[in-house]
């Protein structure tokens, strides 16, 4: 792969913009820490690549940690403390306060945790306002018509035990489709198939003047641009952190709960994890005050704590910045495809208006998934999603301009 700086000759103006960038790129240097080699990684929004840092960390959790310190470790090596913690590391990067998010559990679980608990919170707060306004029971769930399935699985079954309907709405049309009856509007924050970046703030607005809950599912933007959780009065959200946090196949994923729920959050899967005095070990569940009343059981420390290194990358990182250059390689990439690609034989699904595009760029192509097979065999990892879409996840931490150049340059081979 050609790295700026590197002496060799640039065969097209693509190949010397790419080095330009490169060399002008502030974010540049961060490829350096993670474990990368001469392919073209494009997939990390499926899984982010390997941090330096956390090889190391995960030894000395295992050997010092677990091997030496044993139980002694709960107190001494913060293993207790870890969801809260790691879920304060999160925070500023999707723009929440301290104290409003837990992690542990999979984004699957988190949703169910988060739109069951929005259910009972829509209609805790309609108890108050009932007598007043006189409104029904609010009984109807909506959920994102393209979201990723796990979503909208769990919430049918969230939906079932809560004694909801559950509607599938796009995005857009949500503003129209809320009535007095709903409860809760799960959303994705990026489509994983287009790259659909939704208005979180104009939807999260609407649906509280709607007096619903939203719940929003970060998987595809955590770590790939500004998400403003507090900024913009989100009330629940979950995500993973194997994407574009790089905590690893896996890793636990995480829960906000907007501090003003905190005291009405009544999870459906409350564990003694969750207890305000866990080894009371009472047979009656009070629960713990704040965000932690989002924990289950006992966390999986391994998984955990591998992340919490992967983390450290974030430190200088700005997410301004990081956007700016997200935007920036998915323009470049976008304008290679045009010219090295014969017209007609890929179409861009990811909208071309930056307030709409997520950190990839999704192709509909004829035989997509033999073209994504022959892509990786020559070096350019990306994925296929049913039933004709090429995905490239441009993570900007440790993905180049000259990536996106000889990723486009080598889809443009497959139709030459
Ligand atoms: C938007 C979205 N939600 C949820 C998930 C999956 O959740 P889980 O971590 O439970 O597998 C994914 C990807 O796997 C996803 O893209
Ligand atoms: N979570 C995954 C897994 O365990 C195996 C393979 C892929 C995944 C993914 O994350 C898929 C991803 N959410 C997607 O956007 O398609």
């Amino acid at each position: 792969m050609s790295e700026p700086g590197q002496n060799r000759s640039y065969g097209s103006s693509y190949e010397k913009e790419a080095a330009a960038l490169d060399a002008a790129d502030e974010l540049g240097e961060l490829r350096a820490r993670f474990v990368l080699d001469d392919t073209v990684y494009l997939d990390g929004n499926s899984l982010g690549a390997l941090p330096r840092s956390v090889p190391g960390q995960v030894e000395d959790v295992v050997r010092r940690q677990w091997g030496s310190l044993r139980i002694r470790s709960w107190d001494e090596s913060g293993w207790w403390t870890a969801p809260e913690r790691i879920g304060d590391r999160i925070a500023p990067l999707v723009g929440a306060a301290p104290g409003q998010i837990v992690v542990g559990d999979s984004t699957s679980v988190n949703v169910f945790k988060a739109v069951v608990g929005a259910v009972r919170l829509a209609n805790e707060r309609r108890d108050a306002r009932d007598a007043r306004e006189g409104a029904g029971v609010r009984d109807e769930v909506l959920v994102d018509v393209t979201t990723f399935p796990t979503d909208g699985y769990i919430a049918a079954s969230a939906a079932r035990l809560t004694g909801c309907t559950l509607r599938p709405v796009a995005p857009a049309d949500v503003p129209d489709a809320l009535s007095g009856r709903t409860a809760a509007v799960l959303l994705n924050h990026v489509d994983y198939r287009t790259g659909r970046l939704h208005d979180l703030p104009s939807l999260t607005a609407a649906i509280r003047a709607a007096g619903a809950v939203s719940v929003w599912d970060l998987c595809h933007s955590a770590g790939a641009l500004p998400v403003g959780l507090d900024e913009h009065g989100v009330d629940l959200a979950v995500g993973c952190t194997y994407k574009y946090l790089n905590g690893g196949p896996g890793s636990p994923a995480y829960l906000y709960v907007r501090r003003d729920h905190q005291s009405r959050f009544d999870s459906p899967l409350p564990g003694w994890n969750s207890h305000a005095d866990p080894f009371g070990m009472t047979p009656d569940f009070t629960p713990a005050p704040g965000a932690l009343r989002g924990r289950v059981g006992t966390p999986d420390i391994l998984s955990m704590l591998a992340l919490e290194a992967a983390l450290e990358v974030w430190d200088d990182v700005s997410i301004e910045v990081l956007r700016a250059k997200s935007l920036a390689l998915t323009d470049f990439f976008l304008q290679c495809v045009e010219a090295y690609v014969p017209g007609g034989a890929v179409e861009p699904v990811t909208p071309l208006a930056h307030a709409e595009r997520g950190s990839q760029v999704s192709l509909r192509c004829a035989d997509a998934g033999g073209v994504m097979r022959r892509l990786i065999e020559r070096g350019v990892i990306g994925d296929f999603r049913e039933p004709d879409i090429l995905r490239f996840g441009f993570t900007p931490l440790y993905v180049g301009f000259g990536d996106a150049e000889r990723a486009a340059r080598v889809l443009g081979e497959m139709f030459s």
